[in-house]
């Protein structure tokens, strides 16, 4: 299966399959986000056996990008096509600076033809970069990826700002993106940054557990986002 983004997708975080029927999950998320690089034992296996019914969202994140993946670029894009091939993986999640690379082009390319769609991301874990340089990225993310996600860090208001401004831009110019600010500052771009456009936001079904500093919890995102979708005039 596939996500076509069309609608925003509420991707519930976790490196530990079996949360996939956590209650939380089962009423709130669109798709799980299983933290292929943060789980606790193989990864590949704990996919063999996952039967539940929420699509999943594979993600191996490189050291180098924030994550705890440490195996070089082929390896780890290898593991990331084999997880496309399973049906339960609607969607691969892959660095914007891989896939910029012909290894990371092949991969993409494996990950469509098993029928998965490929985010391409890009993570500020210091600060937000200059607006144009943001707006740039967004746009080469989307244009490589089926969406492109940036998540930087946001330092003040004004980093907030720039990061909605660049979603909307982006979304207003017909690129699919998904975009949240990391830490307090940014914290509420992940409720707000779907009214301009964002079409994926994270959560982690355990709050103990988050992947990302600033996340809300499941059922907290869920409220949010929901509480304020644009709805027609009446
Ligand atoms: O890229 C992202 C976004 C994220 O970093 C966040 O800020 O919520 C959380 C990660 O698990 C995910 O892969």
């Amino acid at each position: 299966m596939q996500f076509s983004f069309d609608s925003f997708v509420l991707a519930a975080c976790t490196a530990d399959l079996s949360d996939a029927t956590d209650p939380a999950v089962e009423e709130h998320a669109d798709a799980v986000e299983f933290r292929m690089d943060l789980a606790a034992s193989d990864p590949e296996s704990a996919l063999d056996a996952y039967d539940a019914d929420v699509p999943l969202v594979a993600t191996n994140r490189a050291a180098w990008e924030g994550g705890d993946c440490d195996d070089g670029d082929d390896e780890r894009l290898a593991t990331l096509e084999r997880a496309a091939e399973r049906d339960a993986v609607a969607a691969v999640d892959i660095e914007l600076d891989s896939l910029l690379t012909p290894r990371g082009e092949t991969a993409a390319e494996r990950v469509r033809e098993s029928g998965a769609s490929v985010v391409a991301s890009f993570h500020d874990f210091e600060g937000t970069p200059a607006s144009s340089e943001l707006r740039a990225k967004l746009h080469r993310a989307a244009t490589v990826g089926d969406v492109g996600k940036v998540a930087v860090t946001a330092t003040d208001d004004h980093d907030a700002l720039r990061l909605l401004d660049a979603t909307n831009a982006a979304t207003t110019w017909g690129d699919t993106v998904a975009t949240m600010a990391m830490g307090e500052a940014g914290r509420h771009t992940r409720a707000v940054a779907p009214v301009y456009g964002s079409k994926i936001g994270y959560a982690p079904v355990q709050p103990a557990d988050a992947t990302a500093p600033g996340q809300y919890a499941l059922e907290t995102l869920s409220r949010l986002v929901g509480e304020l979708e644009r709805k027609p005039d009446t």
